[in-house]
């Protein structure tokens, strides 16, 4: 057995899958000036808050839509909802597991194992087919060539490509690049799907056949998914909107959410 393994099975089921908790985050712009630098009077660089504060919580088979104006903090949030990131301050737990607490490797195998990731601009390797970009997470986890191809093999059906299988990135269309993207962020069958601006690179028919794929084949998994288009926003259960790095709509945890439904209803 791996001891290094980070698969969650142990973990209670009836809790979100991810978790953030206050979570806070500032970037440095440029260089922080050394011993000499300070000597000579410069100036230590400006701070940039990304996120401040944010708390969030996502149960499986939801789907949460996150908008907000370029530089509010979108792209931020998602990478530390993957784990991609930890927090200055506050806290990201993926199915239990803190990630401020998970050596570098620990967390690279938990995002590999819990969490598939699309991105604006597919992020596809040139080199390789369709088959092999999808299986890649599969070699990084270890699994054997029969079941990689066979895994690989299926996703790519499940998304309409089952005739593109040898076919590299550049010679398909930019729809079928993201479909490639999408069915190597499923190929682990992870608990959370995030996306960000998964239709930006695309015309918006393009991006809404993406959009339905993309739905039909999440239904079983927490999916956070950030853009600037109102179409791929509907498709969200739950929607959140930020302003310079903190929630200023939408609900910040699954309980509100439920609690408005609830009232919704009465
Ligand atoms: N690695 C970094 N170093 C310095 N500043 C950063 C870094 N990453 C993000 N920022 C800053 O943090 C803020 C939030 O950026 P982020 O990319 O999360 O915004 P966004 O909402 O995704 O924007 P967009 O809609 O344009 O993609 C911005 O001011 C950005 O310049």
């Amino acid at each position: 057995m791996d001891s290094g393994s980070t698969r969650a099975t142990d973990t209670d089921d009836s809790s979100p899958i991810v978790r953030a908790e206050g979570v806070t985050k500032r970037y440095t712009r440029g260089t922080t000036p050394g011993f000499f630098g300070r000597l000579l009077g410069r100036r230590e660089p400006p701070t940039v808050t990304a996120l401040e504060d944010v708390s969030l919580s996502i149960d499986a088979g939801e789907i949460v839509a996150i908008s907000g104006p370029s530089g509010s903090g979108k792209s931020t949030l998602l990478h530390h909802l993957a784990g991609l990131e930890v927090p200055d301050t506050g806290t990201v737990t993926i199915r239990g597991q803190s990630t401020s607490s998970l050596s570098r490797k620990r967390r690279t195998r938990l995002r590999l194992e819990q969490v598939g990731i699309v991105f604006q601009h597919f992020h596809l390797v040139e080199s390789l087919s369709a088959r092999a970009n999808v299986a890649l997470p599969l070699v990084e986890l270890g699994v054997p060539t029969s079941e990689r191809k066979r895994r690989a093999t299926d996703l790519l059906e499940r998304v309409d490509l089952g005739d593109r299988l040898d076919h590299r990135p550049g010679e398909l269309s930019g729809g079928e690049q993201q479909r490639v993207a999408i069915a190597r962020a499923l190929v682990t069958d992870p608990a959370l799907v995030i996306a960000d601006e998964p239709t930006g690179e695309l015309d918006s028919e393009t991006g809404q056949r993406v959009l339905e794929t993309f739905q039909g084949l999440t239904a079983d998994h927490a999916v956070v998914l950030a853009s600037h288009d109102q179409s791929a926003l509907a498709i969200g259960d739950r929607r959140i909107r930020l302003q310079d790095g903190a929630i200023v709509e939408g609900t910040d945890t699954a309980e509100t959410h439920d609690q408005q439904t609830q009232a919704k209803v009465e």
